[in-house]
């Protein structure tokens, strides 16, 4: 938490600096009260005293209390402030961290447990932060300022007064050692409630077709059952705090008064009225000590919770991303377009053995590179490692003659159009869907984003649209069809004008006349480009420059069609279940 409170701006510091004058001139004027009411006490119990004397010290006393309402307001505006600057800040570096993770710390983290740090653990920080910082200050202020008031009056007062702290400390302590476990405990289970959430919403559709709401819904029902005996387990335990407190309170009261009255019985005659004037006055000074420490018990609610979630975001912000940025922006002098794989061998973090074994291969600028292979043989994995979702664990990948580790991010990934195997596509128009991103060089126009929708085939549905190309795209393209999307993020890679293009089993969805003529266009209008290609069918990369066989994350052949159909037996196979012989004559 105190980390966290480091990244308070000098501005949000000023401010904190402002609030804390405000609480001191508060609390002067919380703690003159008292003594205008012992003035007033001792005025109405004097025979003879003006009236006028008497308003005097009520009106002074008035003006005390207006003054604390007005100061408290400003301190609230202050808090305010410092905390929606504060969880602003803490959002935005908790998204720029995310945004700079590999898919690495994503998977470690989980993407529902990022979303949960970077929302509900922020608001409680924040919460903390509002209600702390008028309460941090004020309460040992309070606390240490009434002490000294009436440090001296009678030592059994003073001595009660102690005693009652005592007790209140030791409830609260008893509360928050149960309740922090618990707390701790509720973090995760809102992780996971979000989880099973976003796995039904998501996942809708099956949901429906498989009449699997029975399911989920029992999923739910654990997850949310467990989340709540949690939270009723650490409320119960708060729940014992308030009315501890108010017991100790009004029993100090009386104890005050009880005190008081054998103080008084004890006195002389003269010393009498001072001892009862004395006594009010001690009430007043001994609730506003306790009072000070309750502002810190309620604050002692909300901190375990808000520690829990501080340490959460911390996490966060202090995971380095496993793929660190090289420096480069430049390529090998006179090289463009060109991958290679020098004996790359690839494990996922967390797993047990390599999935990518010694893989090698070159490809030269405009040529077609195609991969193919069973389903889990490692195709995806192999272009994956060229953008730098993962690093290669042993062995080089270059790209234009230089190791992708060298470059910087952004140049490596200016060079690259990247089509996912899942198509996705961002709410807004299609022409912000195609132009998406920046690729370092000059800004996309109007004429780059029509040219690549033709070129992807897209324009036979984008032209239709009532805006065309200003059309309205959902949310992921819920509103498009699976063949529509994918020609969607193929015109947006075309549109980068990059010097390699890879196509994750990107024309999975597109009809076998579309894919054919989406290739013949690619092969006209980006013809310099670098294109590999995933595939599952063998027509979609028949015509490569070259087609690598994967099996089991091993190469198992490599060439062109005809030579492969000569001499892999794992194409072959992959050949005849998809053509008939005549096709492949
Ligand atoms: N994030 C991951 N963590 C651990 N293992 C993974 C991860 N992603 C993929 N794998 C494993 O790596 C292997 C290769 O996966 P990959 O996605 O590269 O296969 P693929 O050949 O592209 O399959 P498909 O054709 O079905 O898309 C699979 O066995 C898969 O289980």
């Amino acid at each position: 938490m105190i980390k966290l409170l480091k990244k308070l701006t000098k501005k949000d510091m000023a401010l904190a600096g402002l609030a804390f004058l405000l609480i001191l001139a508060q609390v002067y004027l919380n703690l003159t009260m008292p003594d205008y009411m012992s003035d007033m006490t001792v005025l109405v119990q004097t025979e003879g005293s003006a009236m006028a004397d008497i308003l005097a010290a009520g009106g002074k006393m008035l003006l005390c209390a207006v003054g604390s309402l007005l100061t408290a307001a400003c301190i609230a505006v202050c808090a305010a402030k410092i905390s929606a600057n504060f969880s602003a800040n803490l959002r935005g570096q908790v998204f720029n961290r995310v945004q700079s993770f590999s898919m690495e710390e994503i998977g470690r983290f989980s993407t529902s447990s990022l979303i949960t740090r970077s929302t509900n653990d922020i608001t409680q920080v924040q919460m903390v932060l509002v209600l702390g910082l008028e309460v941090f200050l004020k309460a040992p202020v309070t606390a240490v300022w009434a002490i000294c008031k009436i440090a001296g009056k009678s030592w059994q007062w003073t001595a009660t007064t102690g005693i009652a702290v005592i007790i209140l400390l030791c409830i609260v302590g008893t509360c928050v050692m149960v309740a922090m476990p618990k707390f701790r405990k509720l973090q995760i289970l809102t992780d996971n409630i979000n989880r099973v959430t976003r796995e039904n919403l998501t996942g809708l559709r099956v949901v429906r077709a498989y009449n699997a709401e029975d399911y989920q819904e029992t999923k739910f029902e654990k997850a949310n059952d467990e989340l709540k005996r949690t939270q009723l387990f650490a409320n119960r335990t708060m729940t014992i705090l308030m009315p501890g407190i108010m017991l100790v309170m009004n029993g100090l009261t009386l104890a005050v008064y009880w005190v008081g009255a054998y103080l008084i019985n004890d006195a002389g005659m003269q010393d009498k009225l001072t001892l009862f004037s004395d006594m009010i006055v001690f009430s007043q000074y001994a609730m506003q000590v306790v009072m000070a420490f309750m502002m810190l018990v309620m604050i002692f609610v909300l901190v375990p919770r808000a520690s829990v979630a501080a340490k959460r975001i911390n996490e966060v912000l202090d995971t380095e991303p496993a793929i660190e940025d090289g420096a480069k922006t430049e390529a090998k002098a006179g090289m463009t377009g060109e991958v290679e794989f020098r004996h790359v061998s690839f494990k996922y973090p967390d797993a047990e053995k390599n999935v990518l074994e010694d893989i090698t291969f070159t490809a030269h600028k405009g040529d077609t590179v195609a991969f193919i292979g069973s389903t889990g043989c490692g195709k995806s994995t192999v272009i994956n490692l060229i953008p730098r979702f993962y690093d290669a664990t042993e062995g080089e990948v270059l790209v234009d003659g230089m190791n992708v580790k060298e470059y910087t991010q952004e140049a490596l990934r200016n060079r690259i159009g990247y089509v996912s195997q899942k198509a996705i596509l961002f709410s807004g128009t299609v022409a912000g869907n195609v132009a998406y991103g920046e690729n370092g060089g000059k800004p996309v126009d109007r004429e780059d984003i029509i040219d690549a929708v033709h070129t992807a085939q897209a324009d036979e549905f984008v032209e239709k649209l009532p805006d065309t190309y200003d059309g309205f795209v959902a949310q992921g393209g819920s509103n498009l069809s699976g063949g529509q999307k994918q020609r969607l993020s193929i015109a947006r890679a075309i549109c980068r004008h990059p010097e390699i293009m890879i196509f994750d089993d990107s024309f999975s969805a597109l009809d076998y006349k579309t894919d054919r003529i989406l290739r013949k266009a690619l092969d006209e209008k980006c013809g310099d480009t670098t294109r590999l290609i995933v595939a599952q069918r063998i027509g979609t990369i028949r015509d490569a420059d070259k087609i690598i066989v994967l099996d089991e994350g091993r190469i198992a052949g490599m060439g062109t069609h005809d030579e492969l159909m000569k001499n892999c037996e794992v194409y072959r196979q992959i050949a005849f279940s998809q053509l008939s012989k005549e096709e492949l004559a």
